[in-house]
């Protein structure tokens, strides 16, 4: 059942001529609802998409008591390809939102060989599948616009295999390269992109891994995390990584990464893996 609300606000016009609105998927709760928070005091209207209407309804009335900004409701669980098309179309079609933030996703527990076909196949089709379609209708229309933002939450998971988060890491991987691909495609358009790489921070989607998230050291809040991820959104950077103190580190991987390059291009195989016949 599609349910789209929609409560008005005396700005909304203002806002519609002045300042993008923000589509924010997961908005229901997390890492989402902050940001819904964030971009709603910046004076943003917004568009919360999940699959929970009440807690969005909650968080809608809330965020437009506070700061008076136009708030759309979508509720679609983004496994389902039929209600995902809707927010599909609603990005394609509705030129006031200028900022996608691709957020809604989860994790599950176990190892690879414990989790079920079904089960890493809906951790796909949400991490990735859903977040692809929904910057694929957005891009081309920011990209004719010359401006707007798709933001695509990842995770420092995506770069760590030792962390034995093997699926989620391998979806968050690919947020990741999707982001920088799609950053060196569209910035000359004018179209920013972010990926953002959260470390651990303290919302129910350890539960949903079967971890008590008060048992675990270094958890970041939530706020602190999206405000972080928002310096960097800002700055205008590629990829955001909160929790990373030292910036180098990432610069130095990636220097690395791009050294190799040049190395891939040769048409013998390298020496190493010559045989001798
Ligand atoms: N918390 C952390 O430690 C980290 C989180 N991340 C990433 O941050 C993002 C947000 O996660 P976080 O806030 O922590 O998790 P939460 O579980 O707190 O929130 C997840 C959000 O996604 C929505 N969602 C879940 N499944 C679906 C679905 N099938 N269709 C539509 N919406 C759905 C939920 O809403 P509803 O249930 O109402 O549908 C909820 O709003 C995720 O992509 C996650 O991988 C990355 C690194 C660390
Ligand atoms: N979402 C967290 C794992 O469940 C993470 O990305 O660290």
């Amino acid at each position: 059942m599609m349910i789209v609300m929609n409560i008005e606000s005396i700005s909304e016009k203002s806002n519609a001529m002045t300042i993008p609105s923000v589509l924010i998927t997961g908005a229901s709760t997390g890492i989402g609802a902050a940001y819904a928070e964030r971009f709603a005091r910046r004076g943003h209207d917004l568009v919360l998409v999940a699959r929970d209407t009440a807690r969005m309804e909650a968080l809608a009335a809330r965020l437009h008591q506070e700061n008076g900004v136009a708030i759309d409701i979508i509720q679609a669980d983004l496994t389902q390809a039929a209600e995902l098309a809707t927010v599909e179309t609603r990005l394609r079609d509705d030129a006031r939102i200028g900022i996608l933030v691709n957020n809604a996703g989860t994790a599950i527990g176990g190892s690879f060989i414990e989790q079920s076909t079904d089960d890493v196949a809906r951790l796909v089709a949400l991490n990735t599948t859903a977040l692809l379609r929904l910057a694929s209708a957005i891009a081309p229309r920011l990209a004719a616009a010359g401006e707007g933002a798709i933001v695509n939450i990842g995770s420092v998971v995506g770069l760590a295999p030792e962390f034995g988060m093997t699926v989620y890491g391998a979806t968050k991987a690919f947020v990741l390269f999707l982001s920088q691909g799609l950053s060196l495609e569209l910035a000359p358009k004018g179209v920013y992109v972010q990926a953002v790489l959260p470390a651990t921070t303290r919302t129910e989607i350890w539960g949903h891994v079967g971890a008590d998230v008060n048992t675990l050291s270094g958890v970041m809040e939530v706020d602190d995390l999206v405000n972080a991820a928002l310096v960097g959104f800002d700055r205008r950077e590629l990829v955001t990584i909160p929790p990373l103190p030292d910036a180098g580190q990432w610069d130095a991987l990636q220097a690395a990464r791009q050294a190799m390059l040049p190395n891939y291009r040769n048409e013998h195989p390298a020496e190493r893996y010559r045989t001798v016949a």
